[in-house]
């Protein structure tokens, strides 16, 4: 007679930590266990509950097995991945797709049956010789509406570590939903391990997304955007759920822009990865609720934001005391930190672009490194990766706004904001005519440079709507068209708008500086109230320079200059043009079930840049139309 779920786990878990299973009351959960152990065939089982000890188990394995070093700061540790683990890899990532199912253009897909057979291949006995972690963790608030929970499978101490840091702890939650629970699942294994305990098996490294079974399984791999089960791998399941239930799962910060006598206005950022949801949502002057994932649910008709996380997955590239003070801080604070991918010498993390000097040897993620080593390709290794990242709570930061993250309502959303990599057509910061305009002329069309965040080139000009198409789910023009409906089914629509830090003149320099974007915040934060005018250009409002001038006076003390505002601010009609040309290309070509409107929105638009270009030319001065 064949066993039960439940009876297995009880003959192949410790007695200690059976217990901790059979307290939650879910067959589905018990099921899904006793599969995979069967199939991993872990030397030794560890089952987390939501209590202290348990954590630091997983911390004290982290080092134990070597995945995490202790550095000379209390609390501080770093990690190394593989050298050619230091980024999404996005060749190897696919969704799993049953026969005849469709998801269209943008989406890397594998036959379900096909991926599950492969996956489950290469996951059969990998866990021989090491310890499984059993973790559950919930993404949003605990007990809200946002509420969605999630159960990890890992060999990886620091993986496990790691959603300490960046998740609410679930296991009492799971206890108190029993069958109740709606709940995600992640089945990771690092694989084998070489001597400096990085994934070794690089050839075969895999991320399948399940959508059916709501599981997603990596393999192979450590890198945290590739195996951090709740981040960008739970992203790809909430997205679908999203636009199937009528709400919204973004790639977006969530802040507080503090406006006049104390008000508070929330905004999202939609960023694509390395393009500034960090910076931006870090700024002195501001709180940070989130810095990555937001969900986005109709309230009463008020559009109510959460973060999904807890904890900052970071880009620690650049991060400098003038620009960044307050990560700076962090991370020179005894808190706890894994520092991943940076240059080690004497305990203490350097990286590139930290306005200090760098030791000219260490440990970096390329082994023993000295200035001038080459890699096998003969490439000169930098001291830390573009990619290298740190990992903390965001309790550990002082301007969190943590009844804000804490929030089971969430927060009202003021302002939604779109912005990527873009070198010459976006002006700094404009504001949408509505909601509709916004969704498609700056959501729907972003486009944005590639970065470090994934493996392959850089510097690529892509299409990125919403910066999600690395983790889009569903076909493009349902998740569009679940946009426009969620904004017209509001009662009170946040304000659109989209920004541009990364401009550059004729000679390739930044038309602006990092904290340049202060100031548009609190401009942004004046319109969705109201309280100053703005210039209407064919592209949407643009600030007027006054206000801007006075706006950096208060905020950054500068003095703005006219002839920098008219360079930032100038309405370039061709490069806008030639973008909406690729934009349309894009969607009549490749996107079958793209929504009419999109295509209507965009022809007014280039309508409008038409009519300009009769009137004032090419290149048009904000001046100008301030003065039609
Ligand atoms: N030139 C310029 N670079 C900026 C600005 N703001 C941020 N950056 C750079 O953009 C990169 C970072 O972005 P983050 O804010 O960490 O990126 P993110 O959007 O949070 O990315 P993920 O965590 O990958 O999703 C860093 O290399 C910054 O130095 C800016 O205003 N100007
Ligand atoms: O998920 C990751 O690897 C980090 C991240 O935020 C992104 O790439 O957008
Ligand atoms: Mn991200």
């Amino acid at each position: 007679m064949e066993i039960t779920p439940i009876e297995y786990l009880k003959e192949r878990l410790e007695p200690e930590q059976f217990k901790k299973i059979a307290a939650i009351n879910n067959p589905e959960l018990h099921e899904f266990l006793a599969k995979y152990i069967k199939l991993l065939n872990p030397s030794k089982i560890f089952v987390a509950t939501d209590s202290k000890e348990d954590e630091e188990y997983i911390k004290k394995k982290a080092i134990e097995y070597g995945e995490e070093k202790p550095l000379a700061t209390p609390g501080h540790t770093v990690h190394f991945d593989n050298y050619y683990d230091q980024a999404r890899d996005k060749a190897n990532t696919k969704i799993l797709v049953p026969r005849g199912v469709d998801l269209g253009p943008f989406i890397n897909t594998k036959d379900r049956e096909e991926g599950l057979r492969e996956i489950h291949e290469l996951m059969k006995d990998i866990m021989v010789g090491k310890e499984l972690f059993i973790l559950f963790f919930v993404l949003g608030p605990k007990n809200s509406v946002f509420t969605i929970p999630a159960v990890q499978l890992t060999d990886s101490a620091y993986v496990a570590h790691s959603e300490f840091l960046l998740y609410r702890k679930g296991y009492e939650e799971f206890k108190r939903l029993g069958r109740e629970a709606k709940f995600l699942k992640f089945v990771h294994s690092a694989g084998e391990l070489d001597e400096r305990k990085t994934s070794k098996n690089l050839d075969k490294r895999r991320i399948y997304i399940d959508l059916e079974s709501e599981t997603v399984y990596s393999v192979n791999t450590q890198y945290g955007g590739n195996t951090i089960g709740l981040k960008k791998l739970a992203f790809r399941l909430t997205i679908r759920r999203a636009v199937k239930e009528g709400w919204l799962s973004e790639h977006m910060f969530l802040m507080r822009v503090n406006g006049p006598e104390g008000r508070k206005t929330y905004f999202t950022g939609a960023f694509p990865s390395m393009c500034g949801k960090t910076s931006t949502s870090m700024i002195p002057w501001e709180n940070i609720v989130g810095d990555d994932l937001a969900f986005i649910v109709d309230m009463k008709g008020e559009a109510r934001g959460a973060n999904v996380e807890a904890g900052v997955f970071g880009i620690i590239h650049g991060i400098n005391k003038e620009d960044d003070p307050i990560i700076w801080e962090v991370l020179h604070s005894p808190n706890e930190i894994i520092f991943s991918n940076v240059l080690i010498k004497d305990g203490k993390p350097y990286w590139t672009g930290m306005g200090e000097e760098i030791p000219n040897e260490g440990e970096n993620h390329s082994g023993k490194w000295w200035k001038g080593k080459k890699d096998a390709e003969g490439n000169e290794i930098p001291p830390s990766h573009k990619n290298a990242r740190f990992t903390v709570r965001l309790d550990a930061f002082p301007n969190l706004d943590k009844e804000a993250l804490d929030a089971p309502c969430g927060v009202k959303i003021g302002g939604m904001i779109y912005g990527g990599r873009d070198k010459d057509t976006w002006p700094p910061v404009r504001e949408a005519f509505d909601w509709t305009h916004g969704v498609i002329t700056m959501g729907a069309a972003l486009e944005s440079e590639t970065t470090a965040a994934t493996l392959g080139k850089e510097g690529v000009r892509q299409f990125n709507p919403m910066s999600i198409l690395d983790f889009l789910s569903v076909p493009i023009g349902e998740y569009i068209q679940n946009y426009i409906r969620f904004g017209e089914r509001l009662r009170e629509k946040p304000k659109i708008f989209a920004v541009n830090y990364f401009l550059r003149d004729e000679n390739g320099n930044w038309l602006n500086d990092k904290l340049d974007k202060a100031v548009w915040l609190k401009w942004m934060e004046l319109r969705v109230h109201g309280d100053v005018d703005a210039i209407e250009t064919p592209i949407g409002y643009i600030p007027k320079y006054e206000d801007l001038k006075r706006l950096f006076k208060q905020v950054l003390n500068k003095e703005y200059k006219r002839e920098d505002y008219e360079k930032q601010f100038m309405i370039r009609v061709p490069e806008l043009l030639a973008k909406i040309d690729r934009i349309e290309k894009i969607y009549r070509e490749k996107v079958k079930d793209a929504p009419e409107v999109l295509f209507r929105v965009l022809e007014e638009e280039r309508k409008r840049l038409l009519e300009a270009r009769k009137k004032y030319g090419d290149y048009i001065s904000p001046f100008q139309f301030e003065r039609a």
